[in-house]
């Protein structure tokens, strides 16, 4: 796989609110067409309705359960055998009755899963892989792809799955642009970028570019590479305006972090824009952690057909994150209690969220001083220096990251094992932000590693903020009292 990287800009990122649902795998009842994915369909869909097992395995899952209750309380950091063993356990995201063999990738796509140290899929990739992979189904009045509208919760491997199908799609030897995947922000774009380029690793006829504010290109150019990762604004100027990509022949349109494209008015207008200069044809895919109740609608109403993935409202949060709350009189007491916090357990890396920048910028400094080595992030920067500041954090050059909700989506750390919510997400209204709450706690318990999330309560309006959420997902939120070290060590156990 081979990139062409440019020098780059952003579209901005938005929170969205309210969420609902209840887990449903509806396949649409075809007329003809590939019979194979319609029976992966079918076997997917009982087992994760009815929760049940597949035939001999019962008794594997059940020692499985108890030794993952045990893992679960010995330590805060996950080893790849905790993974092993939640992807056995029916109730957990990851698991998975498949391996990657059973899904037919090419044997070049299946090393670069190996690689990147995959051994089995997750329940999303199970389940939404044989119906991205599968042939389209014929009509009368023509074949349609399977389209798909998926939700899975935060860090369970949607942005692995999608870049597998679209690798899986192309044909190399055609050399234009066949696959388009956009993303809400530079950083996500970048991040997924990243991942095409990993899985592909040995499949270097496949070419990736980016369209990214910044990569000038000039009016006519003809793009060579097959996929084409970017920010909305962008994409449409490259399929409009510029006539760099000819939208007729793309294949395959991914819509990642698809809820907040939608429900971001201008993000909205772009990907509707692209998305009707896309053929009948081409294969639509979305995917979020998090769909509002009118965003599921809409996105219904433009995809044709869609195959849908759907969590109920009490699997959306993840049970390896551990959620608690700590009551404080105000910004000075709170960022006593983080030092507390900080004093009692080990914590590998940890993302800090506030409302302001100008909090942030106070408790970046107040940490600094305490000696704590710290990131600072936040809207205003360059999204250059926002690109820099998250790659030093990935590669672990600063242990403590405070942001705004720049980062509250997508940006996959694996050594998160504290998010703060140094201030509680809301809305606009002072309502609370569900779906920002539960895409900031997702940047920890990455993939089965166990997460520890504390929410800051120093008002009235915070408390209530935090029983919304409490309401919301139905999940209590126990309280957690700092000035007892004991205390906050028992959590880490
Ligand atoms: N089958 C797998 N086995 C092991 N690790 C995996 C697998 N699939 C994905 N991962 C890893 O798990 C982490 C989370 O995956 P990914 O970023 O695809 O999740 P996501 O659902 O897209 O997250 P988010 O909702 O935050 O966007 C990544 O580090 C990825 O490499």
């Amino acid at each position: 796989m081979a990139t062409d990287s440019w020098a780059l800009a952003v579209d901005k990122q938005e929170a969205t609110t309210d969420s609902f649902g209840s887990l449903v795998i509806r396949s649409l009842p075809r007329g003809g067409g590939d019979a194979a994915p319609n029976k992966a369909k079918k076997g997917t869909t009982k087992q994760v309705e009815n929760g049940t097992n597949v035939e001999g395995e019962e008794k594997e899952d059940k020692a499985a359960q108890s030794l993952l209750n045990k893992m679960i309380h010995t330590s805060l950091v996950n080893t790849t055998n905790q993974v092993e063993v939640l992807q056995r356990d029916p109730n957990s995201p990851l698991y998975s009755v498949k391996t990657f063999e059973e899904l037919r990738l090419k044997d070049k796509l299946l090393k670069g899963v190996y690689d990147m140290g995959f051994n089995r899929p997750s329940k999303i990739q199970e389940n939404a892989l044989p119906m991205m992979l599968a042939e389209p189904v014929y009509y009368p009045s023509g074949s349609r792809p399977q389209n798909l509208i998926a939700q899975s919760q935060s860090g369970t491997g949607k942005t692995a799955a999608f870049v597998l199908a679209m690798l899986s799609h192309v044909d190399p030897t055609n050399k234009w642009a066949q696959c388009l995947c956009i993303a809400p922000t530079y950083e996500l774009a970048l991040q997924t970028g990243k991942v095409i380029e990993q899985m592909g690793k040995f499949y270097p006829e496949v070419k990736l570019a980016y369209a990214i504010r910044g990569n000038k290109l000039d009016r006519g150019a003809k793009l060579q590479e097959q996929i084409v990762i970017g920010t909305p604004g962008t994409v449409l100027d490259w399929c409009s305006k510029l006539k760099i990509i000819n939208p007729k022949k793309i294949s395959v349109f991914v819509l990642d972090e698809a809820d907040v494209m939608i429900a971001t008015q201008g993000h909205q207008d772009q990907s509707i824009r692209i998305q009707r200069m896309l053929p009948k044809e081409c294969q639509m895919l979305l995917f979020s952690a998090t769909f509002e109740d009118s965003v599921w609608k809409f996105a219904e109403r433009v995809v044709p057909d869609p195959n849908i993935i759907k969590l109920k409202r009490e699997e959306e949060t993840l049970d390896t994150i551990k959620q608690y709350y700590v009551l404080c009189s105000d910004k000075e007491e709170k960022f006593t209690a983080l030092c507390n916090i900080y004093g009692a357990i080990t914590i590998a890396q940890a993302m800090i969220f506030c409302h302001t920048r100008r909090t942030a910028g106070w408790l970046a400094a107040e940490l600094t001083k305490e000696g704590h080595v710290v990131a600072l992030l936040s809207g205003e920067m360059t999204v250059e220096q926002r690109a820099t500041i998250i790659e030093r954090f990935r590669e672990g050059k600063e242990k403590v990251l405070v942001t705004t909700n720049v980062c509250s989506r997508g940006i996959d750390v694996e050594q998160v094992s504290v998010v703060i919510n140094f201030d509680l997400p809301m809305d606009k209204d002072g309502n609370a932000d569900n779906e920002t709450y539960l895409h900031r706690i997702g940047r920890t318990g990455r993939f089965g590693k166990r997460g520890l999330a504390v929410n800051m309560i120093d008002s009235k309006h915070s408390m209530n903020i935090l029983n919304q959420i409490e309401e919301h997902f139905n999940k209590k939120i126990n309280k957690l009292d700092t000035d007892d070290l004991d205390e906050i060590e028992k959590i880490s156990n």
